[in-house]
């Protein structure tokens, strides 16, 4: 089209399919506060930051948190604000269950969900539930945790519980958060609760046991409750794009050794045709671990039996995914712990400078993330309905709440996102993280990821609107991303029939 002897540039609009569900994320450590309200049981990050406060960068502890446990009316009405059509948030297994086992129910902590789902359902916000965001009850961690046998048995009951509780209303079930950071970091290192560091194996059977309580938990709830229920289950891991850092071979490869460190040994047995850890780390950690002395494997075989069991465990792949690395077989190495995954897949990582740095250490602003990880996840896995289930950006406390960086870099992924729909990719729906600040686990309260800003000082916890959530509500309401559009002012409101 012609217009004063120039080609006008026609805004080619792209839409986010009209069932695509947009939501926000949070999880129940983070925002819920009331760490030892009404019989609530002492959970592993309890114990964390209640005695190594030293070990968290400013000392604080998730006691009170965004104080959601008080303030969950407020937080939806928020989620009313944005327009969402979906909310993620995760039961605290220790206020349902406070020694972690069946024989206890702590029926203050069933109302408190109850309520909030309630409230939700009440404004047609779709709850999206993760069983298990990383506190695990004390009592079990008392008896090993994730890394005694018993623990997918313990598991299965909890989830049992929570399908008969809440299953008439929730219909989108994640049996576990991330399970890297549950088991490389809280098993395997010590970044994470509830810091067992055993480098050598703590990663590998945290992973086997992790995987066989996610596929009890899967085949009890399509067994028992999907029949009348209807709803989806799946699991959400830590997908963050490792590419080569050249197109050599031996880049390639390496590549693919840290993707399967990084999330490949949770998905493959779970979403791929073979079942089974990836075969390159299996032989590897096989043959190291002879050599290092191992009777067998540090990474605990599955037996046929197993295999079968967990294979196809899934109605989704819940993705987190935030950002990109690029991976050399020869240059940009650093120690790690021998042995341990990473020195097993021994390979170097790399971040471009120009890469856009967050407020978090691990996070930057990589072109093309979402496209990359998604794709790839696609053709490797048949392309399963996909959730991003956690996707943010993070500043320091004192940012201003006209927050355009974080403004860009939503943009940025869901355009991606966009690409990676024309794509093929059968992504069904994008989780925000975060609805609003919260505890950023051993950083405290010195990162934020909010849409809304919450001020730690005040009583209620105030939360107010960043100039993001604008941004976001507008692309929740017209399924458009309009890079030129600008909100009025910054009084938030909430639009008709939300
Ligand atoms: C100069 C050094 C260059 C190399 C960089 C070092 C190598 C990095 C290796 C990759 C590590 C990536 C780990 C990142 C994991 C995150 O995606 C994950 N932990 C995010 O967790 C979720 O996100 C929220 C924000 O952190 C969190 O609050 C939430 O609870 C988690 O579900």
């Amino acid at each position: 089209m012609l217009i004063g002897g120039c080609l006008a540039q026609q805004k080619q609009e792209r839409h986010f399919p009209s069932d695509f569900i947009f939501g926000a994320a949070t999880s129940a450590y983070q925002v819920e506060g009331g760490w030892n309200a009404d019989g609530k049981g002492e959970s592993i990050w309890d114990r964390l930051a209640h005695t190594k406060i030293q070990d968290v960068l400013d000392q604080s502890t998730g006691d009170i948190a965004a104080d959601t446990y008080n303030n969950y009316k407020r937080d939806v009405e928020m989620m009313r604000e944005l327009g969402l059509d979906a909310y993620r948030f995760s039961l605290a297994w220790s206020r349902i269950l406070p020694d972690g086992t069946i024989n206890n129910i702590n029926e203050a902590g069933v109302t408190f969900y109850n309520n909030l789902i309630d409230e939700m359902l009440k404004y047609n916000i779709k709850p999206l539930v993760t069983l298990y965001h990383w506190d695990l009850p004390q009592k079990l961690q008392d008896l090993g945790g994730f890394m005694n046998p018993l623990f997918p048995e313990w598991y299965e009951d909890y989830a049992r519980l929570a399908f008969e509780r809440f299953g008439d209303r929730v219909k989108l079930w994640i049996t576990f958060n991330e399970p890297r950071e549950i088991c490389y970091e809280g098993y395997g290192g010590y970044t994470k609760a509830p810091q067992v560091n055993r480098t050598d194996i703590g990663t590998y059977h945290c992973g086997k046991n992790l995987i066989l309580a996610h596929a009890k938990a899967y085949r009890t709830y399509v067994t028992h409750f999907k029949p009348t229920q209807n709803g989806e289950c799946g699991i959400t891991i830590s997908v963050n794009w490792f590419g080569p850092l050249t197109d050599s071979k031996e880049d390639e490869y390496a590549a693919e050794l840290r993707r399967q460190a990084e999330w490949g040994i949770y998905a493959e047995p779970i979403f791929s045709e073979e079942g089974g850890w990836p075969k390159e780390i299996s032989e590897i950690v096989a043959k190291k671990s002879i050599e290092q002395g191992y009777k067998t494997s540090r990474l605990p075989e599955f037996t046929n039996e197993e295999k079968k069991f967990v294979q196809g465990t899934y109605d989704f792949f819940g993705v987190n995914h935030y950002s990109s690395y690029l991976v050399s077989a020869n240059e940009h190495k650093v120690d790690h712990p021998v042995p341990s995954i990473l020195a097993d897949v021994d390979v170097g990582v790399y971040r471009p400078p120009a890469w856009m740095p967050s407020a978090s250490t691990w996070l930057v602003m990589a072109p093309n993330s979402v496209y990359n990880a998604l794709t790839h996840l696609m053709r490797k896995y048949n392309n399963p309905p996909f959730y991003i289930t956690e996707n943010g950006w993070s500043e320091h406390p004192e940012a201003p709440l006209i927050d355009n960086v974080r403004i860009i870099y939503y943009r940025a992924a869901l355009n991606s996102a966009l690409d990676a729909i024309e794509a093929g990719v059968n992504l069904k729906g994008y989780m925000a993280w975060s609805l609003l600040d919260n505890y950023e686990w051993t950083e405290g309260y010195t990162i934020r990821f909010g849409l809304y800003q919450v001020d730690f000082e005040s009583e209620q916890r105030t939360r107010t609107a960043r100039k993001s959530a604008f941004i976001y509500k507008q692309i929740v309401k017209t399924r458009v991303i309009d890079p030129d559009y600008e909100p009025d002012n910054m009084t938030m409101w909430i639009d008709e029939g939300h």
